[in-house]
Protein backbone atom coordinates (compact mmCIF):
# COMPACT_ATOMS: atom_id res chain seq x y z
CA UNK A 1 0.00 0.00 0.00
CA UNK A 2 1.08 3.93 -0.88
CA UNK A 3 0.05 6.13 2.12
CA UNK A 4 0.01 9.72 1.23
CA UNK A 5 -0.30 11.63 4.58
CA UNK A 6 -0.96 15.40 4.40
CA UNK A 7 1.51 15.41 1.43
CA UNK A 8 2.27 19.15 -0.07
CA UNK A 9 4.48 20.06 -2.33
CA UNK A 10 4.97 23.92 -3.09
CA UNK A 11 7.15 25.69 -5.68
CA UNK A 12 9.15 29.22 -4.49
CA UNK A 13 7.74 31.81 -7.17
CA UNK A 14 10.31 32.92 -9.31
CA UNK A 15 9.64 36.52 -8.54
CA UNK A 16 9.42 36.83 -5.47
CA UNK A 17 5.59 36.44 -5.58
CA UNK A 18 3.11 33.58 -3.90
CA UNK A 19 4.52 30.29 -4.15
CA UNK A 20 2.45 27.44 -6.46
CA UNK A 21 1.03 24.78 -4.56
CA UNK A 22 1.20 22.08 -6.73
CA UNK A 23 -0.66 19.54 -4.01
CA UNK A 24 -2.25 20.46 -1.32
CA UNK A 25 -2.35 18.51 1.85
CA UNK A 26 -3.21 15.28 -0.02
CA UNK A 27 -4.07 12.09 1.84
CA UNK A 28 -4.83 9.42 -0.25
CA UNK A 29 -4.14 5.65 0.66
CA UNK A 30 -3.20 3.28 -3.03
CA UNK A 31 -4.08 -0.15 -2.09
CA UNK A 32 -1.95 -3.18 -2.35
CA UNK A 33 -2.49 -4.99 -6.14
CA UNK A 34 -5.00 -2.25 -7.21
CA UNK A 35 -4.97 0.79 -9.56
CA UNK A 36 -5.52 3.99 -8.51
CA UNK A 37 -6.14 6.71 -10.78
CA UNK A 38 -5.34 10.56 -10.42
CA UNK A 39 -7.52 12.45 -12.10
CA UNK A 40 -7.93 16.67 -13.09
CA UNK A 41 -8.08 19.10 -15.32
CA UNK A 42 -4.77 20.18 -16.49
CA UNK A 43 -2.06 21.80 -13.84
CA UNK A 44 -3.89 20.15 -10.66
CA UNK A 45 -1.18 18.38 -9.54
CA UNK A 46 -1.39 14.31 -10.64
CA UNK A 47 2.17 14.67 -11.91
CA UNK A 48 3.58 16.29 -8.67
CA UNK A 49 1.79 13.75 -6.77
CA UNK A 50 3.23 10.54 -8.81
CA UNK A 51 6.51 11.90 -9.01
CA UNK A 52 6.91 12.18 -5.15
CA UNK A 53 6.22 8.87 -4.79
CA UNK A 54 9.69 7.97 -6.49
CA UNK A 55 11.32 10.78 -5.38
CA UNK A 56 11.63 12.56 -8.70
CA UNK A 57 10.28 15.41 -6.27
CA UNK A 58 10.53 15.69 -2.82
CA UNK A 59 7.27 17.03 -0.57
CA UNK A 60 7.58 20.62 0.85
CA UNK A 61 5.87 18.84 3.91
CA UNK A 62 3.65 15.61 4.98
CA UNK A 63 5.26 11.86 4.36
CA UNK A 64 4.53 9.14 1.45
CA UNK A 65 5.41 5.54 3.27
CA UNK A 66 5.16 2.48 0.90
CA UNK A 67 3.64 -0.52 3.31
CA UNK A 68 4.16 1.70 5.81
CA UNK A 69 8.05 2.65 5.11
CA UNK A 70 8.68 6.47 5.07
CA UNK A 71 10.43 6.68 1.68
CA UNK A 72 12.72 9.22 2.62
CA UNK A 73 14.49 6.23 4.76
CA UNK A 74 15.13 4.92 1.30
CA UNK A 75 18.08 7.03 -0.58
CA UNK A 76 16.20 7.96 -4.39
CA UNK A 77 18.16 5.37 -6.76
CA UNK A 78 17.82 2.67 -4.78
CA UNK A 79 13.70 3.55 -4.05
CA UNK A 80 13.21 4.40 -8.17
CA UNK A 81 14.88 1.24 -9.03
CA UNK A 82 12.19 -1.03 -6.97
CA UNK A 83 9.27 1.27 -8.76
CA UNK A 84 8.26 0.73 -12.45
CA UNK A 85 7.83 4.09 -13.89
CA UNK A 86 5.83 4.55 -17.52
CA UNK A 87 5.95 7.70 -18.49
CA UNK A 88 3.75 9.38 -22.34
CA UNK A 89 5.77 9.00 -25.13
CA UNK A 90 7.19 5.89 -23.49
CA UNK A 91 10.47 7.67 -22.72
CA UNK A 92 12.88 5.49 -24.26
CA UNK A 93 16.49 5.55 -24.98
CA UNK A 94 16.75 6.07 -28.72
CA UNK A 95 19.87 4.69 -29.15
CA UNK A 96 19.58 1.73 -27.57
CA UNK A 97 17.15 -1.65 -28.98
CA UNK A 98 14.16 -2.43 -27.73
CA UNK A 99 15.65 -5.43 -25.66
CA UNK A 100 18.01 -3.37 -24.26
CA UNK A 101 15.98 -0.42 -23.29
CA UNK A 102 14.15 -3.21 -21.52
CA UNK A 103 16.66 -4.74 -19.86
CA UNK A 104 17.80 -0.91 -18.25
CA UNK A 105 16.51 -2.35 -14.67
CA UNK A 106 18.08 -5.49 -14.15
CA UNK A 107 20.92 -4.47 -15.33
CA UNK A 108 20.76 -1.37 -12.83
CA UNK A 109 20.70 -4.09 -10.19
CA UNK A 110 23.75 -6.05 -11.13
CA UNK A 111 22.18 -8.48 -13.05
CA UNK A 112 24.51 -10.41 -15.93
CA UNK A 113 23.75 -9.13 -19.73
CA UNK A 114 21.84 -12.47 -20.58
CA UNK A 115 19.86 -12.54 -17.74
CA UNK A 116 18.38 -9.36 -18.02
CA UNK A 117 18.63 -9.70 -21.83
CA UNK A 118 16.35 -13.10 -21.39
CA UNK A 119 14.09 -11.70 -18.45
CA UNK A 120 13.29 -8.70 -21.45
CA UNK A 121 12.51 -10.72 -24.32
CA UNK A 122 10.29 -12.67 -21.80
CA UNK A 123 8.79 -9.34 -20.68
CA UNK A 124 8.57 -7.91 -24.35
CA UNK A 125 6.34 -11.35 -24.80
CA UNK A 126 3.84 -10.54 -21.86
CA UNK A 127 3.12 -7.35 -23.56
CA UNK A 128 2.53 -8.84 -26.93
CA UNK A 129 5.81 -7.56 -28.78
CA UNK A 130 7.44 -10.91 -30.02
CA UNK A 131 10.80 -11.68 -30.34
CA UNK A 132 10.89 -9.84 -33.68
CA UNK A 133 11.12 -6.34 -32.09
CA UNK A 134 13.75 -7.19 -29.84
CA UNK A 135 16.35 -5.84 -31.71
CA UNK A 136 15.23 -3.01 -33.86
CA UNK A 137 15.30 0.79 -31.94
CA UNK A 138 12.64 2.50 -30.26
CA UNK A 139 11.98 4.80 -34.00
CA UNK A 140 11.19 2.05 -35.87
CA UNK A 141 8.10 1.36 -33.88
CA UNK A 142 4.94 2.34 -33.77
CA UNK A 143 3.50 4.80 -31.15
CA UNK A 144 1.61 1.92 -29.75
CA UNK A 145 4.49 -0.45 -29.80
CA UNK A 146 6.84 2.30 -28.32
CA UNK A 147 4.14 2.29 -25.00
CA UNK A 148 4.41 -1.38 -24.64
CA UNK A 149 7.96 -1.06 -24.74
CA UNK A 150 7.44 1.69 -21.78
CA UNK A 151 5.68 -0.50 -20.15
CA UNK A 152 7.70 -3.99 -20.70
CA UNK A 153 10.53 -1.67 -19.63
CA UNK A 154 8.72 -1.07 -16.49
CA UNK A 155 7.85 -4.72 -15.87
CA UNK A 156 11.35 -6.04 -16.26
CA UNK A 157 12.62 -6.09 -12.84
CA UNK A 158 9.03 -7.19 -11.18
CA UNK A 159 8.65 -4.15 -9.24
CA UNK A 160 5.74 -4.22 -6.65
CA UNK A 161 5.01 -0.93 -7.30
CA UNK A 162 4.28 0.74 -10.81
CA UNK A 163 3.62 4.53 -11.71
CA UNK A 164 2.47 5.05 -15.01
CA UNK A 165 1.61 8.90 -16.19
CA UNK A 166 -0.80 9.54 -18.99
CA UNK A 167 0.57 6.24 -20.24
CA UNK A 168 -1.52 6.03 -22.87
CA UNK A 169 -2.25 9.45 -24.12
CA UNK A 170 -0.23 9.45 -27.16
CA UNK A 171 -1.70 7.02 -29.03
CA UNK A 172 -4.87 7.40 -31.51
CA UNK A 173 -8.42 6.37 -29.38
CA UNK A 174 -8.65 2.78 -30.75
CA UNK A 175 -4.80 1.88 -30.13
CA UNK A 176 -5.37 3.58 -26.96
CA UNK A 177 -8.70 1.20 -26.16
CA UNK A 178 -6.41 -2.02 -27.06
CA UNK A 179 -3.42 -0.47 -24.71
CA UNK A 180 -5.55 -0.32 -21.57
CA UNK A 181 -7.47 -3.50 -21.92
CA UNK A 182 -4.35 -5.88 -22.67
CA UNK A 183 -3.03 -3.84 -19.67
CA UNK A 184 -6.07 -4.76 -17.44
CA UNK A 185 -5.78 -8.43 -18.17
CA UNK A 186 -1.94 -8.12 -17.29
CA UNK A 187 -3.06 -6.06 -14.05
CA UNK A 188 -5.04 -9.63 -13.23
CA UNK A 189 -2.12 -11.96 -13.26
CA UNK A 190 0.65 -9.46 -11.70
CA UNK A 191 -1.83 -7.81 -9.53
CA UNK A 192 0.96 -4.45 -9.13
CA UNK A 193 0.34 -1.83 -6.92
CA UNK A 194 -0.79 1.19 -9.11
CA UNK A 195 -0.52 4.72 -9.21
CA UNK A 196 -1.66 5.65 -12.57
CA UNK A 197 -2.09 9.81 -13.79
CA UNK A 198 -4.68 10.25 -16.52
CA UNK A 199 -6.70 13.51 -17.30
CA UNK A 200 -9.14 11.41 -19.15
CA UNK A 201 -11.96 10.41 -16.74
CA UNK A 202 -13.34 7.99 -19.27
CA UNK A 203 -10.22 6.04 -19.05
CA UNK A 204 -10.34 6.76 -15.14
CA UNK A 205 -13.01 5.69 -14.89
CA UNK A 206 -11.82 2.18 -17.08
CA UNK A 207 -8.90 1.82 -15.72
CA UNK A 208 -9.50 2.49 -11.55
CA UNK A 209 -10.18 -0.12 -8.54
CA UNK A 210 -10.48 3.57 -6.77
CA UNK A 211 -10.70 6.66 -8.75
CA UNK A 212 -9.04 10.21 -6.95
CA UNK A 213 -10.59 13.36 -8.49
CA UNK A 214 -8.09 16.43 -7.85
CA UNK A 215 -9.18 19.76 -8.22
CA UNK A 216 -6.35 22.72 -8.99
CA UNK A 217 -4.42 23.81 -6.54
CA UNK A 218 -3.68 20.10 -5.91
CA UNK A 219 -6.74 19.61 -3.62
CA UNK A 220 -8.16 16.00 -3.45
CA UNK A 221 -11.94 16.69 -4.15
CA UNK A 222 -12.79 12.95 -3.77
CA UNK A 223 -12.41 9.33 -4.07
CA UNK A 224 -14.23 6.67 -4.42
CA UNK A 225 -14.85 3.06 -6.69
CA UNK A 226 -15.77 4.64 -10.06
CA UNK A 227 -19.33 3.17 -9.76
CA UNK A 228 -19.84 4.99 -6.68
CA UNK A 229 -18.14 8.53 -8.12
CA UNK A 230 -20.65 7.81 -10.98
CA UNK A 231 -23.39 7.32 -8.68
CA UNK A 232 -22.57 9.83 -6.07
CA UNK A 233 -20.29 12.72 -6.92
CA UNK A 234 -19.66 14.73 -3.83
CA UNK A 235 -19.91 18.34 -5.41
CA UNK A 236 -20.66 20.49 -9.05
CA UNK A 237 -16.68 20.27 -9.62
CA UNK A 238 -16.83 16.60 -9.23
CA UNK A 239 -20.44 16.30 -11.16
CA UNK A 240 -19.06 18.46 -13.94
CA UNK A 241 -15.83 16.59 -14.19
CA UNK A 242 -17.09 13.27 -14.57
CA UNK A 243 -19.80 14.47 -16.96
CA UNK A 244 -23.61 15.07 -17.69
CA UNK A 245 -23.46 11.30 -18.77
CA UNK A 246 -22.01 10.10 -16.36
CA UNK A 247 -25.78 8.13 -15.47
CA UNK A 248 -24.92 6.24 -19.00
CA UNK A 249 -21.28 5.97 -18.39
CA UNK A 250 -22.49 3.90 -14.55
CA UNK A 251 -24.73 1.50 -16.61
CA UNK A 252 -20.87 0.04 -17.43
CA UNK A 253 -21.02 -1.40 -14.21
CA UNK A 254 -24.46 -2.58 -13.78
CA UNK A 255 -25.14 -5.79 -14.49
CA UNK A 256 -28.26 -6.95 -15.74
CA UNK A 257 -29.98 -9.69 -12.70
CA UNK A 258 -32.84 -11.76 -13.76
CA UNK A 259 -34.18 -9.38 -17.32
CA UNK A 260 -36.90 -11.22 -17.91
CA UNK A 261 -36.07 -12.22 -21.57
CA UNK A 262 -39.07 -12.53 -24.41
CA UNK A 263 -38.85 -15.30 -26.89
CA UNK A 264 -37.65 -14.17 -30.15
CA UNK A 265 -39.45 -16.14 -33.18
CA UNK A 266 -36.32 -16.84 -35.53
CA UNK A 267 -35.82 -18.49 -38.99
CA UNK A 268 -32.69 -20.18 -40.38
CA UNK A 269 -30.51 -19.25 -43.09
CA UNK A 270 -31.51 -20.41 -46.73
CA UNK A 271 -35.23 -20.13 -45.32
CA UNK A 272 -37.67 -19.10 -47.99
CA UNK A 273 -39.86 -16.24 -48.38
CA UNK A 274 -43.28 -18.22 -47.87
CA UNK A 275 -41.87 -19.85 -44.76
CA UNK A 276 -40.65 -16.13 -43.43
CA UNK A 277 -43.96 -15.19 -43.44
CA UNK A 278 -46.04 -17.98 -42.52
CA UNK A 279 -43.50 -17.95 -39.31
CA UNK A 280 -44.36 -14.21 -37.79
CA UNK A 281 -46.45 -10.90 -38.78
CA UNK A 282 -43.99 -8.70 -37.39
CA UNK A 283 -42.32 -6.45 -39.68
CA UNK A 284 -38.92 -7.68 -38.86
CA UNK A 285 -37.58 -11.34 -38.18
CA UNK A 286 -34.04 -12.50 -36.90
CA UNK A 287 -32.24 -14.92 -38.47
CA UNK A 288 -29.63 -17.26 -36.79
CA UNK A 289 -27.34 -20.16 -38.09
CA UNK A 290 -27.51 -23.91 -37.75
CA UNK A 291 -26.08 -23.03 -33.81
CA UNK A 292 -28.46 -20.58 -33.14
CA UNK A 293 -26.53 -17.79 -33.30
CA UNK A 294 -27.98 -14.26 -34.61
CA UNK A 295 -26.49 -13.25 -38.13
CA UNK A 296 -29.01 -10.38 -38.33
CA UNK A 297 -33.12 -9.46 -39.72
CA UNK A 298 -34.66 -9.46 -42.28
CA UNK A 299 -38.36 -7.75 -42.84
CA UNK A 300 -40.66 -10.74 -44.42
CA UNK A 301 -42.71 -8.79 -46.34
CA UNK A 302 -39.63 -7.39 -48.59
CA UNK A 303 -38.36 -10.77 -49.31
CA UNK A 304 -38.24 -12.10 -52.42
CA UNK A 305 -35.25 -15.39 -52.49
CA UNK A 306 -34.13 -17.90 -49.96
CA UNK A 307 -32.46 -15.62 -47.12
CA UNK A 308 -29.20 -15.36 -47.74
CA UNK A 309 -26.35 -13.14 -46.06
CA UNK A 310 -26.30 -10.13 -48.02
CA UNK A 311 -30.15 -9.59 -47.39
CA UNK A 312 -29.47 -9.32 -43.68
CA UNK A 313 -29.60 -5.88 -41.88
CA UNK A 314 -27.06 -6.30 -39.29
CA UNK A 315 -27.16 -3.33 -37.79
CA UNK A 316 -28.06 -3.58 -33.68
CA UNK A 317 -25.24 -5.16 -31.78
CA UNK A 318 -25.82 -7.61 -29.62
CA UNK A 319 -25.35 -7.96 -25.63
CA UNK A 320 -24.21 -11.14 -23.52
CA UNK A 321 -26.73 -12.08 -20.80
CA UNK A 322 -24.28 -11.41 -18.34
CA UNK A 323 -23.15 -8.33 -19.50
CA UNK A 324 -23.56 -4.75 -17.98
CA UNK A 325 -27.27 -3.20 -18.50
CA UNK A 326 -25.65 -0.75 -20.28
CA UNK A 327 -24.86 -3.00 -23.81
CA UNK A 328 -28.53 -4.37 -23.16
CA UNK A 329 -29.41 -0.65 -24.07
CA UNK A 330 -27.05 -0.43 -26.85
CA UNK A 331 -28.32 -3.77 -27.93
CA UNK A 332 -32.06 -2.41 -27.69
CA UNK A 333 -31.52 0.71 -29.36
CA UNK A 334 -29.59 -0.45 -32.38
CA UNK A 335 -31.92 -2.67 -33.32
CA UNK A 336 -34.15 -2.35 -36.30
CA UNK A 337 -37.03 -4.38 -34.55
CA UNK A 338 -36.18 -2.22 -31.30
CA UNK A 339 -35.53 -5.69 -29.69
CA UNK A 340 -32.50 -5.95 -28.55
CA UNK A 341 -31.13 -9.26 -29.07
CA UNK A 342 -29.29 -11.34 -26.25
CA UNK A 343 -27.03 -14.03 -26.15
CA UNK A 344 -25.32 -16.44 -23.79
CA UNK A 345 -21.44 -17.01 -23.70
CA UNK A 346 -21.39 -18.85 -27.08
CA UNK A 347 -22.91 -16.23 -29.12
CA UNK A 348 -26.14 -18.56 -29.01
CA UNK A 349 -29.43 -16.54 -28.92
CA UNK A 350 -31.26 -16.72 -25.51
CA UNK A 351 -33.98 -13.85 -26.51
CA UNK A 352 -34.43 -10.02 -26.69
CA UNK A 353 -35.21 -7.40 -24.55
CA UNK A 354 -36.77 -3.68 -25.31
CA UNK A 355 -35.31 -0.53 -23.98
CA UNK A 356 -38.18 0.36 -21.49
CA UNK A 357 -37.53 -3.20 -19.75
CA UNK A 358 -34.12 -1.82 -19.84
CA UNK A 359 -35.00 1.14 -18.47
CA UNK A 360 -37.23 -0.45 -16.04
CA UNK A 361 -34.48 -2.67 -14.75
CA UNK A 362 -32.38 0.54 -14.19
CA UNK A 363 -34.96 2.14 -12.68
CA UNK A 364 -34.76 -0.65 -10.11
CA UNK A 365 -31.04 -0.96 -9.98
CA UNK A 366 -30.20 2.56 -9.92
CA UNK A 367 -30.60 3.18 -5.93
CA UNK A 368 -27.15 2.81 -4.60
CA UNK A 369 -28.07 3.62 -1.24
CA UNK A 370 -30.99 1.55 -1.22
CA UNK A 371 -29.18 -1.43 -2.58
CA UNK A 372 -27.38 -3.62 -0.28
CA UNK A 373 -24.94 -4.99 -3.40
CA UNK A 374 -23.89 -1.76 -3.91
CA UNK A 375 -20.18 -0.92 -3.66
CA UNK A 376 -19.02 0.81 -0.50
CA UNK A 377 -17.01 4.29 -1.54
CA UNK A 378 -13.42 3.86 -0.11
CA UNK A 379 -13.30 6.88 1.21
CA UNK A 380 -15.39 10.54 0.62
CA UNK A 381 -13.76 14.07 1.06
CA UNK A 382 -14.97 17.43 0.63
CA UNK A 383 -11.75 20.01 0.28
N1 LIG B 1 9.13 22.46 -11.43
C1 LIG B 1 8.09 23.27 -11.24
N2 LIG B 1 8.27 24.56 -10.87
C2 LIG B 1 7.24 25.40 -10.65
N3 LIG B 1 5.95 25.01 -10.77
C3 LIG B 1 5.69 23.76 -11.12
C4 LIG B 1 6.74 22.81 -11.39
N4 LIG B 1 6.18 21.61 -11.72
C5 LIG B 1 4.84 21.82 -11.68
N5 LIG B 1 4.54 23.08 -11.32
C6 LIG B 1 3.19 23.65 -11.16
O1 LIG B 1 2.47 22.82 -10.27
C7 LIG B 1 1.12 22.68 -10.68
C8 LIG B 1 0.79 21.20 -10.84
O2 LIG B 1 1.52 20.67 -11.94
P1 LIG B 1 1.41 19.15 -12.40
O3 LIG B 1 2.31 18.97 -13.57
O4 LIG B 1 1.58 18.27 -11.25
O5 LIG B 1 -0.11 19.11 -12.87
P2 LIG B 1 -0.87 18.00 -13.71
O6 LIG B 1 -2.19 17.84 -13.05
O7 LIG B 1 -0.04 16.81 -13.89
O8 LIG B 1 -1.08 18.77 -15.10
P3 LIG B 1 -1.12 18.21 -16.61
O9 LIG B 1 -2.35 17.36 -16.72
O10 LIG B 1 -1.23 19.49 -17.41
O11 LIG B 1 0.16 17.48 -16.84
C9 LIG B 1 0.99 23.49 -11.95
O12 LIG B 1 0.46 24.77 -11.61
C10 LIG B 1 2.40 23.60 -12.45
O13 LIG B 1 2.57 24.78 -13.21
Amino acid sequence: MITFDEVTKSYPSARGGEPTIAVDKLSLEAPTGKITVLVGPSGCGKTTSLRMVNRMTDPTSGTIAIDGQDIMSTDAATLRRGIGYVIQHAGLFPHRTVVDNVATVPLLLGWSKDKARSRAREVLELVGLPGAYADRYPAQLSGGQQQRVGVARALAADPPVMLMDEPFSAVDPVVRDQLQDEFLRLQDELGKTIVFVTHDIDEAIKMGDQVAVLRVGGVLAQVATPEYLLAHPIDDFVADFVGRDRGYRSLSFQPSPQLPLREEVVVPMGAEPDAVRAATNDPWVLVVDDEARPQGWVEPQRIQAAIEPSMLHRGGTVARADGPLRAMLDAALSSPSRRGVVVDDKGRLLGSVRAHEVLAAIEATDRPEADPDDVAPTEDRSA
